[in-house]
Parts: structure tokens; C-alpha cells; sequence
């Protein structure tokens, strides 16, 4: 018998939008309904992608290395860990991928999206998530929730104007691929969100 391809979500908002808080209600809700599950991040997932993830938000370099650094790293998480766990049947859980780069390189940092285009070709033509959450909330309500005493990496250090191209980048991608992005009003409580992911996930199960 044939093994039953697992599922890919992937988790995407601005930094502070609530991703993490609702990837371990993910994992914990899929386990209980007997899924195998694999809970991964991006950049980094394999050990040379966590290598690749201290350069890219901590150094500074080019727009297009800082490109080409998040797709080399997602090249190998996908052959290292994404592929391989969906085809033994296996669930996957991202915190972040392709849609990431569009929002933070395209939109944050002006990248042209035909690059990006080009990238996404390369790296994975045929492959996208099952089902994309995109946490959404005003950038005042991110940047209060990110952690006060914890130093703020390059990203998070970006201003304003940064995040709010990002979030119009994931809005604008939401908008394009209305078949697996799910656009969650992250200003709700972590209880109404966690009832709202339910019914999602149980409509993939
Ligand atoms: N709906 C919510 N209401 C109130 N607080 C929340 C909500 N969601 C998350 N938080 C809190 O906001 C903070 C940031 O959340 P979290 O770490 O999940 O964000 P994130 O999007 O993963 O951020 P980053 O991308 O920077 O890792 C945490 O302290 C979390 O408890
Ligand atoms: C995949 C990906 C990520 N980024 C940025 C977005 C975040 O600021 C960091 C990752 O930090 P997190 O706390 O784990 O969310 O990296 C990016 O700019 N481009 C990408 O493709």
C-alpha cells in the first residue's frame, strides 16, 4: 500500500504577531489526533540552516545575499527534513517559509519580486503548503509583544515603515492565494484564536 502523503502548514506574520504561541497549540492538537508530527523553522531546521540563521539575522550583507541565504537554507530543510517527513506520511509545521521572503526581502526590503519569483521556481516548483496561517495585526500591537528584555535581532530592529511593506506583502499574497492562506486577526485572544485554528485543522484532517 501506498504511504499517504502528510500535511505542510506553514505559520507567517511580522515579528510578534503570535506565531510561536499558536505553533505549540498546533503541534499538541495534531498529536492528539494521532498525527506524526515535525515542528520546524525557518530560516534554519537542518543543522546547516540554524548556521545559516545566526549569519542572517545577526550580519549585515546585501539584499540579494540575504535572499539567496534564506533559499539556500530553505534548499536544504527541504531535502533534509520537509520532503522526506511528508512522504513517509508524517505532518510538518513551519514557523515560516517561502512567503516569509516575499514579506521581509520583497516588501520590507524592496527586492523585486521577479527574483523572488525566480527563487521560489527553483527551490521548490512543485511543492507549496497544504494550508498557510497568516497571524495579522497592526504593527503597534506586534512590536508591544515582542519580549522587552530579550536583544531585538536585525529584523526586529527594522522601523515601522519595514513592517508595515511586510505585512502588506503577506496581505497582498494572502489575497493571490486564497486556496491555502488563512488570514487570523491576531488582536483576538489566544482562546478565540485556538478555537478558530481547530476548525481549520480539523478541516484538513
Ligand atoms: N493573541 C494574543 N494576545 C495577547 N498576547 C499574545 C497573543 N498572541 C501572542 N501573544 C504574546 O505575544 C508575545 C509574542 O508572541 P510569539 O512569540 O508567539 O510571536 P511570534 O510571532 O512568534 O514572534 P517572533 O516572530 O518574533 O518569534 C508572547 O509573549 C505571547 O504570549
Ligand atoms: C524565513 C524567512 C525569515 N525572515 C526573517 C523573519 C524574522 O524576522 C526572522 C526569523 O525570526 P523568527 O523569530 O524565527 O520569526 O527572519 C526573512 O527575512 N526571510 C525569510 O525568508
Amino acid at each position: 500500500m501506498t504511504q499517504q502523503r502528510g500535511k505542510f502548514i506553514s505559520f507567517e506574520g511580522i515579528d510578534g504577531a503570535g506565531k510561536s504561541t499558536h505553533i505549540g497549540f498546533t503541534a499538541d492538537y495534531l498529536r492528539t489526533k494521532g498525527k506524526e508530527l515535525v515542528s520546524t523553522r525557518e530560516p534554519g531546521g537542518t543543522p546547516l540552516g540554524e548556521k545559516l540563521r545566526e549569519l542572517v539575522l545577526h550580519e549585515k550583507m546585501h539584499l540579494e545575499t540575504e535572499a539567496l541565504l534564506m533559499f539556500a537554507s530553505r534548499r536544504e530543510h527541504l531535502a533534509q527534513v520537509i520532503e522526506p517527513a511528508l512522504a513517509r506520511g508524517a505532518w510538518v509545521i513551519s514557523d515560516r517559509f517561502t512567503d516569509a521572503s516575499f514579506a521581509y526581502q520583497g516588501g520590507g526590503r524592496g527586492l523585486a519580486r521577479d527574483k523572488l519569483d525566480a527563487l521560489e521556481q527553483w527551490v521548490h516548483p512543485h511543492l507549496q503548503p497544504d494550508l498557510t496561517l497568516l497571524f495579522d495585526v497592526p504593527l503597534e500591537v506586534a512590536r508591544a509583544r515582542l519580549d522587552a528584555t530579550r536583544a531585538l535581532d536585525k529584523f526586529e530592529q527594522e522601523k515601522a515603515d519595514f513592517f508595515s511593506a511586510a505585512r502588506n506583502e503577506y496581505l497582498r499574497r494572502a489575497a493571490q492565494f486564497p486556496e491555502r492562506f488563512r488570514v487570523i486577526d491576531s488582536t483576538q485572544t489566544i482562546a478565540a484564536i485556538q478555537d478558530q485554528l481547530a476548525v481549520l485543522l480539523d478541516a484538513l484532517l
